[in-house]
C-alpha cells in the first residue's frame, strides 16, 4: 500500500501485485488494457527487470503495447504467441458467475480475443466492479463505421424483440467525433439497466450485421483477484472452465 496513492489506485496495485505472482518463466501471457491493467503491466515490468522474469506479452490495445514496451517488457503479436498460458484484464463488471462487462475503454474486441485464446483468465478489480446483475454499466457494442444507423436501428429491433428494455443505444464520442477503436470501428454504449440472460444478449447482438463484437464475456473468466485499498487482496476462483480450458487450445491438434 502506497500512502501517495488514492483507496482506488491502491486497490488495483494491490490485485495486479497478486495476479503477477501467477506468471512464471517461460509463459505467454495476454496483457489487458485500462487503468487497473496499467498497475498489472508496470508490476510486471518490475518483475521482468529486477528477477529477469523471462516472458512475453501479448497486448490488447495500443495504449497497452506502449506501456509493455517502456517497461521493456517483450512484446509479441497473437499470431507470433498462437495460444497464451495466462491473461490478466480488468473489468467494467463481474457477478457471481464471473461474466463480465468489459469495453469501457473500448478495447473490449481485441481483449476478448486474447482471454479466449488464453488457457486462463484472472480479472483484476477492486470491490466496486462487484454487481449482483450484470447490466449496471453500459454494455459496449463495437460496429464498422459503414452503415452505423443502420445497425444501430437493427440493435434497437433486436433489444425490443426479445424484450430487452434500453433506455440508450448511446454512440460513444470522442471530443466533437465518434470514438475510434483500435481496430478503426465505432462503439455503442446501450443502458440496459439490468441483463437477464448475458449469454443469449451477447449471441443475439453478435447476429446483427455490422456488430464486431459485444462486451460480455461469458464463461471465459476463471477467477477474479479484489484488490482493497489497505492493500489486502482476495482471490476467486470459478469451477471448472467450460468454453477455453486447455484442452481447447485450438493449436493442438497441430501439434503446438
Ligand atoms: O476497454 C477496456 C477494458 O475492457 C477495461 O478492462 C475495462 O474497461 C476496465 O477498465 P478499468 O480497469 O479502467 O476500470
Amino acid at each position: 500500500m502506497s500512502a501517495d496513492l488514492s483507496p482506488s489506485d491502491n486497490a488495483k496495485l494491490a490485485a495486479a501485485k497478486r495476479a503477477v505472482e501467477f506468471i512464471e518463466a517461460g509463459m505467454r501471457v495476454g496483457l489487458g488494457t485500462g487503468s487497473t491493467a496499467f498497475w498489472m503491466v508496470k508490476c510486471l515490468g518490475e518483475r521482468v527487470r529486477e528477477e529477469g522474469l523471462n516472458i512475453v506479452g501479448v497486448p490488447t490495445s495500443s495504449r497497452t503495447a506502449a506501456q509493455a514496451r517502456e517497461e521493456g517488457i517483450e512484446i509479441v503479436t497473437l499470431d507470433e504467441a498462437r495460444w497464451l498460458d495466462l491473461t490478466i484484464d480488468g473489468a467494467d463488471e463481474f457477478d457471481p458467475e464471473m461474466n463480465l462487462i468489459k469495453g469501457g475503454g473500448g478495447a473490449h474486441l481485441q481483449e476478448k480475443i486474447v482471454a479466449t485464446a488464453s488457457d486462463r483468465m484472472i480479472v483484476i478489480a477492486d470491490p466496486s466492479k462487484a454487481v449482483d446483475h450484470l447490466g449496471t454499466f453500459p454494455l459496449p457494442v463495437e460496429v464498422i463505421p459503414f452503415g452505423r444507423e443502420a445497425t444501430r436501428a437493427l440493435i434497437e429491433r433486436s433489444l425490443r424483440e426479445q424484450d430487452v428494455w434500453a433506455r440508450d443505444v448511446t454512440l460513444r464520442m470522442s471530443g466533437d467525433a465518434p470514438f475510434v477503436t483500435d481496430e478503426g470501428n465505432h462503439i455503442f454504449d446501450l443502458s440496459l439497466r439490468r441483463i437477464g440472460d448475458p449469454r443469449e444478449l451477447s449471441l443475439m447482438l453478435n447476429q446483427v450485421p455490422g456488430v464486431v463484437e459485444n462486451g460480455l464475456f461469458i464463461d471465459i473468466c476463471d477467477c477474479v483477484i479484489i484488490g482493497h485499498g489497505d492493500g489486502r487482496a482476495e482471490t476467486r476462483e470459478r469451477g471448472p472452465r467450460v468454453l477455453h480450458a486447455e484442452a481447447d487450445n485450438v493449436f493442438a491438434d497441430l501439434g503446438d
